[in-house]
């Protein structure tokens, strides 16, 4: 199995219990549905921990009896353990409204409580379009959030992570802020903040990827960092006074910042693609959303995996959204979601580890 991890080991042994994983469908009329199906196809992905799928059974069921099924999927729904949460509307595929909204976010909700009870190990959702949740009168920014609200946490952060098929180098960046409009980023970024996402950061860097002396890289917010003030003064004014006391509080760290958010993404780019792992970062910080996604999906798109650090269960999901243009067609990739299995399960075998 390909492992997302750098030093720790990912052989699995006898002694340790196979991982339990909730994995929900998603937004039923996006592509959830069919990248959860071709991802649990795959031996290679469900080997090595234990599956529920929490979704509408009958929605599967039409998965496995369309064109779907041209492609390699499980053979019958029976082979698959599921959580039936049947639907209240009918869902018209390719388009997210309140009906598909109320569907994946009560697929959401039973997949919480019940690993909130101990039933399982860690959730991997399908991707689930803010707008129909909206719709459906559920007011939250996204699955993250909920998730956090759900698990009565305030520090939470949404990390991406994705391994190069190119040189196994694994790049993982984490938001400092997410899903707010551009213009409020520079108003609700704040050195508490910063503190917060470099402790989740540097704590998941330890417990979930061996790495004890990590070298981290922070993203500026202005051009050119400011350019030493004529292009913005967040960097002047907070920024670098922050980053100071932050590398006298962790000298065990190497914490490079604030860094040019253009050419911040050069060097992971060169590792990625083949050369310069050795100064690439463990982690990246970016301060806002697009700042760090666009370098992420450009590398990673088809691989990289969304991962909610701070809560008390792991949860992974695909990096990709529902993908409505593409929804019933037969030909999404699950590559991703595949990845987001694979490192619900090692993280969860990793816990196991800790814990023992
Ligand atoms: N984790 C989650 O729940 C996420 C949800 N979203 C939601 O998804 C909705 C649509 O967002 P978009 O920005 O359009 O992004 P998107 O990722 O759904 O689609 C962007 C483009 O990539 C293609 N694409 C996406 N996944 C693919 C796959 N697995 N295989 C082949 N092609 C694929 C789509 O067809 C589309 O052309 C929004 O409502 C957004 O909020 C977006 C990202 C993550
Ligand atoms: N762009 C990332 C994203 O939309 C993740 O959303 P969610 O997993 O919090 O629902």
């Amino acid at each position: 199995m390909t492992s997302f991890f750098t030093k720790s080991s990912t052989n699995f042994t006898q002694q340790q219990t196979r991982p339990r994983l909730a994995v929900t469908l998603g937004d039923p009329a996006g592509i959830g549905p069919e990248v959860v199906l071709k991802a649990l196809a795959d031996p290679d992905v469900t080997k090595d921990c234990h599956i529920t799928v929490v979704g509408t059974s009958a929605l599967l069921q039409a998965g496995l009896k369309s064109r779907l099924s041209e492609q390699s999927l499980p053979s019958q729904t029976k082979e698959l353990s599921i959580i039936d949460v049947p639907l209240d509307s009918e869902i018209t595929i390719g388009t997210g409204n309140a009906a598909s909204g109320a569907a994946s976010f009560a697929y959401m909700e039973t997949a919480i409580a019940r690993t909130l009870c101990g039933e399982f190990d860690a959730i991997v959702t399908a991707p689930i379009a803010k707008s129909a949740w909206k719709a459906a009168g559920h007011h939250y920014p996204g699955q993250t959030e909920l998730l956090a609200i759900r698990a009565g946490v305030d520090k939470f952060g949404m990390l991406f992570v994705a391994r190069s098929p190119h040189t196994g180098w694994t790049l993982r960046t984490l938001l400092t802020t997410t899903h707010i409009p551009l213009c409020q980023v520079a108003e609700t970024l704040s050195p508490q903040l910063m503190t917060a996402k470099l402790d989740l950061l540097e704590k998941c860097l330890r417990e979930d990827f061996g790495i004890e002396k990590g070298k981290i890289a922070i993203a500026g917010l202005n051009p050119h960092s400011g350019e030493q003030g004529q292009l913005g003064r967040e960097e002047i004014d907070w920024l670098i006074p922050w980053l100071e006391q932050e590398r006298q509080k962790r000298p065990h760290l190497q914490l490079d910042g604030p860094i040019p958010p253009d050419t911040m993404w050069v060097k992971p780019g060169q590792a990625w693609f083949g050369s310069g792992i050795s100064s690439a970062h463990d982690g990246y910080l970016a301060l806002y959303h697009d700042q760090g996604l666009i370098p992420v999906k450009l590398m990673a798109f088809d691989r990289a995996v969304n991962t909610s650090i701070g809560l008390p269960f792991i949860r992974t999901s695909p990096d990709h959204g529902t993908a409505f243009d593409i929804a019933g067609k037969g030909i999404a990739d699950a590559t991703s979601m595949k990845a987001a299995i694979r490192l619900a399960t090692q993280l969860a075998y990793q816990r196991q580890n800790c814990s023992s």
